[in-house]
């Protein structure tokens, strides 16, 4: 009996009882167990697996990747057969030896399937919604503020409306990535075109096929007569903003590198080869580098669209602008309601010190609330949000001293502060930068406390 066998058979109980499918392979990559749970997400007898390779059976399964590379894959959405689930693939050991690999994988299709509806209907409210108040009418006004940061995505954007490469536009949520995209669309070349946004997130993954290639009639059921055309094709010309590009399935971005490599698509369904024209920029709140460190992004695709990347910081780090964005909200909405509405100096105070979790929109949410609240033109603090006003001051409770019993002493003191400002900022330049000492006297400091 092998090693990997006296594993399996030492864990089997285990492994039977689980309502999480497992399959297991060796280190050639065939498989070698099978669980009664992955027999009922799979719908396929433990025959059918059990000692054939993984690549015949499970073409899209990231275990051999595993088997390669010895990295464990956590948390990877893929599809097994109809069912949609979400797996931790993790190398098993002799030492130092890579003697097979563990799939445990939980069947999501059910709430996958919800989530999606919710997710589209939601998303189909909300364009509704902006159709019905146009709001789309003002979204290419682009406020630069003043900060040193926003200039310098300014100087990156005009660039990179110079130039046809791809774009990565990354950012918290609100920071004004797809305006920024907008302004770079309409400072290039191919101004004039369409500009269209495709939410990666909210359209379910077989539908974001379909969106972005369009389909031929007859594709699946529910296609309309005569197909439909993708994305790709309605932005001829123009720019398609990929936007969410981090949510996008894994299958779909190779065949995302594949538009970009090759300048062409097949619709669903089709077998025509559709040559398109069409700029990419794409747009994530989230870290692309580290979702391509856990398996979870291309990283050939990373490279492809990064060639110009432009990150947008979030508000809170560059507070002068907000008043610009006020001053800029103020006017349209005064426009609106046909009457000024000047911001107070108590209500402006506030709003400077609040630290914007929802950044841009989240302000013009706020501010849109504040007028209508408004009664004499000028927006005081009660005109604000409770959570906007009763929001900590700054400096005070985070860092705050908890001392009971024990009167403490400066140099405690000192050793308390720097202990949280290293918790809270994990870098000591930036744990400096806070506390206002220079790097050399933090790291003295530390010294002196024995901090590590
Ligand atoms: N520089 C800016 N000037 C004026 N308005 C802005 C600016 N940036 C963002 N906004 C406003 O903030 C709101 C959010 O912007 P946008 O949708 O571009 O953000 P986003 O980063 O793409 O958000 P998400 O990641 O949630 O898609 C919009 O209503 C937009 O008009």
């Amino acid at each position: 009996m092998t090693k990997l066998e006296r594993i399996i058979k030492d864990k089997e109980f285990i492994f039977e009882s689980l309502h999480d499918g497992i399959s297991i392979i060796d280190h050639r990559g065939i498989v070698v167990y099978v669980n009664n749970s992955n027999t009922r997400i799979t719908r396929k007898d433990k025959s059918y697996f059990i000692g054939k390779h993984v690549q015949d059976v499970v073409p899209d399964s990231g275990m051999l990747g595993v088997l390669e590379t010895g990295k464990k894959l956590v948390d990877i959405t893929t599809h097994v057969y109809d069912a949609t689930v979400i797996s931790n693939i993790v190398p098993i050991l002799d030492g130092e030896r890579i003697i097979g690999v563990i799939s445990i994988f939980r069947d999501i299709t059910e709430i996958k399937k919800l989530n999606d509806k919710l997710e589209y209907a939601n998303t189909t409210i909300k364009q509704l919604y902006e159709k019905l108040h146009e709001v789309n009418e003002n979204k290419s006004d682009l406020v630069v503020g003043k900060s040193q940061a926003m200039k310098e995505v300014m100087k990156y954007a005009l660039k990179a409306g110079m130039v046809d490469s791809n774009l990565l536009i990354e950012g918290e949520s609100g920071t004004g990535k797809e305006v920024l995209a907008r302004f770079v669309h309409k400072n290039s070349p191919r101004k004039g075109k369409p500009f269209l946004v495709v939410n990666c997130a909210s359209i379910p993954f077989n539908l974001l096929e379909s969106e972005l290639f369009g389909y031929e009639e007859g594709a699946f059921t529910g296609a309309r007569k005569g197909g439909h055309p993708g994305f790709f094709e309605m932005a001829a010309g123009g720019t398609l903003l990929l936007d969410e590009i981090g949510d996008m399935d894994i299958a779909l971005q190779s065949k995302i590198l594949r538009v970009i490599q090759n300048k062409e698509i097949i619709k669903v369904g089709g077998n025509k080869i559709i040559p398109v024209d069409v700029r990419i920029i794409a747009a994530t709140h989230k870290d692309l580098r580290s979702l391509v460190a856990s398996g979870k992004f291309r990283e050939d695709l990373y490279y492809r669209l990064e060639v110009i990347k432009i990150y947008i910081p979030p508000l809170r780090e560059r507070k002068e602008d907000i008043i610009y964005y006020i001053d800029n909200m103020l006017g349209k909405m005064g426009k609106k309601i046909g009457r000024d509405v000047r911001m107070g100096e108590d209500a402006l105070k506030i709003l400077n010190s609040y630290d914007y979790p929802g950044n841009i929109r989240e302000l013009e949410n706020i501010i849109e609330r504040a007028v209508v609240m408004d009664e004499d033109g000028i927006i005081s603090k009660k005109d604000l949000p409770l959570y906007v006003t009763e929001q900590a001051p700054k400096g005070s409770s985070q860092l705050s001293l908890q001392y009971q019993d024990h009167f403490p002493t400066m140099e405690e003191v000192e050793a308390d502060v720097i202990r949280k400002a290293l918790d809270k900022y994990k870098s000591k330049s930036k744990a400096a930068d806070v506390l206002n000492i220079s790097r050399a006297a933090l790291y003295r400091k530390m010294k002196n406390f024995d901090i590590k």
